[in-house]
């Protein structure tokens, strides 16, 4: 893997729900010549239908597969989840290559986000499903946040886990909108990426925005750690929910914020916000924007 230069070529990976809504986000700039678009995917056979959305599919199944090494983009963004994320990210930072990071919940992996932070590419943190971050990070730069916390509301059965015993999935998929919303998980984003991990990415990106100000690799990788565990999460099953729900509280010497947030799922995935791929769309562009300015 190498970076091309001049021209304006991205490199995806993974092309499911978010990846394939990335790629149709992107027409405008496919379509007229400004950007090619290539998907690894893991499996060629299961994207038949999918080869009229502007991206070349290829077939790579990690950084050690000898395709990889021989690919060239300007840009990686990843769309394939926190495993992929924990080995691809690193190999194109490494590399020297610009990193969009969709499944941000990697960040709470100690030895990947510093390897994330260690350049020499950059590594760039969606927003993803939630907002409003801009204002955040800028109080906690100042260190003008006290707390920080995020209740996310999703409905049942997007939030059933392989850990989950029988009786606690049963609960779940029971629950009648009369019962109202089950609060299911209270804790940090360091222990709720572990127990939720492609549910509350969302977390571990407002820890990010709200570490504070740091000079450097190893200040955000501390600041980091320290908000992993600073942050109040409060995960909630709601049956009477058809889009994901996110409240965002902050108060601090620098004012009161709240931030509500419901976004109307992914058509292909239900689980998924569909502000999710707008949100990767957009730092993808701001990332080749600030390329082009080099
Ligand atoms: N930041 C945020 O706000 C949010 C982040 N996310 C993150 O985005 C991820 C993707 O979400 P979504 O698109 O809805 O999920 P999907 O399951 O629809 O798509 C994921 C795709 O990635 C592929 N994939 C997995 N591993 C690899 C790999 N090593 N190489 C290539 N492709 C791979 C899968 O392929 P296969 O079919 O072969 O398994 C699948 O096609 C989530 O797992 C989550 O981590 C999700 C929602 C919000
Ligand atoms: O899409 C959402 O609403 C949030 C989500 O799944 C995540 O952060 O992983």
């Amino acid at each position: 893997m190498r970076p091309v230069g001049e021209v304006q070529s991205v490199l995806m990976i993974g092309f499911g729900a978010i990846g394939r809504h990335v790629a149709r986000l992107l027409r405008p700039e496919i379509s007229t010549g400004r950007l090619t678009l290539t998907a690894l995917v893991r499996d060629l056979g299961k994207h038949t239908e999918h080869h009229g959305l502007g991206a070349e599919l290829v077939q790579v199944d990690s950084p050690e597969d000898s395709r990889w090494s021989g690919l060239t983009a300007d840009v990686v963004v990843e769309c394939a989840g926190g495993p992929a994320a924990k080995s691809f990210g690193p190999a194109a930072v490494a590399a020297g290559i610009p990193f969009v990071l969709t499944s941000v919940g990697a960040l709470a992996d100690q030895s990947t986000r510093r390897a994330l932070l260690a350049g020499p590419g950059d590594l760039h943190v969606t927003n993803g499903a939630i907002g409003g971050l801009d204002v955040l990070e800028a109080a906690a730069q100042a260190q003008a946040l006290n707390e920080v916390s995020i209740t996310t509301a999703k409905a049942p059965r997007g939030l059933v886990q392989p850990w989950m015993n029988a009786e606690e999935i049963r609960r779940l998929n029971q629950l009648t909108p009369a019962a109202g919303p089950l609060t299911i998980f209270t804790g940090t984003p360091a222990e709720a990426i572990v127990k939720f991990p492609a549910n509350v990415n969302i977390t571990v990106a407002l820890a990010w925005a709200t570490r504070g100000l740091g000079f450097g690799a190893v200040a955000d990788d501390e600041l980091m750690e320290a908000a992993l565990h600073r942050t109040g999460v409060e995960i909630r099953a709601d049956p009477r929910q058809e889009d994901s729900h996110h409240e965002i509280t902050a108060t601090g010497p620098a004012g009161e914020f709240a931030f509500s947030i419901s976004s109307t799922p992914s058509p292909e995935n239900p689980a998924t916000s569909g502000l999710t791929a707008l949100s990767v769309a957009r730092t993808l562009r701001t990332c080749m924007a600030g390329l082009r300015r080099d």
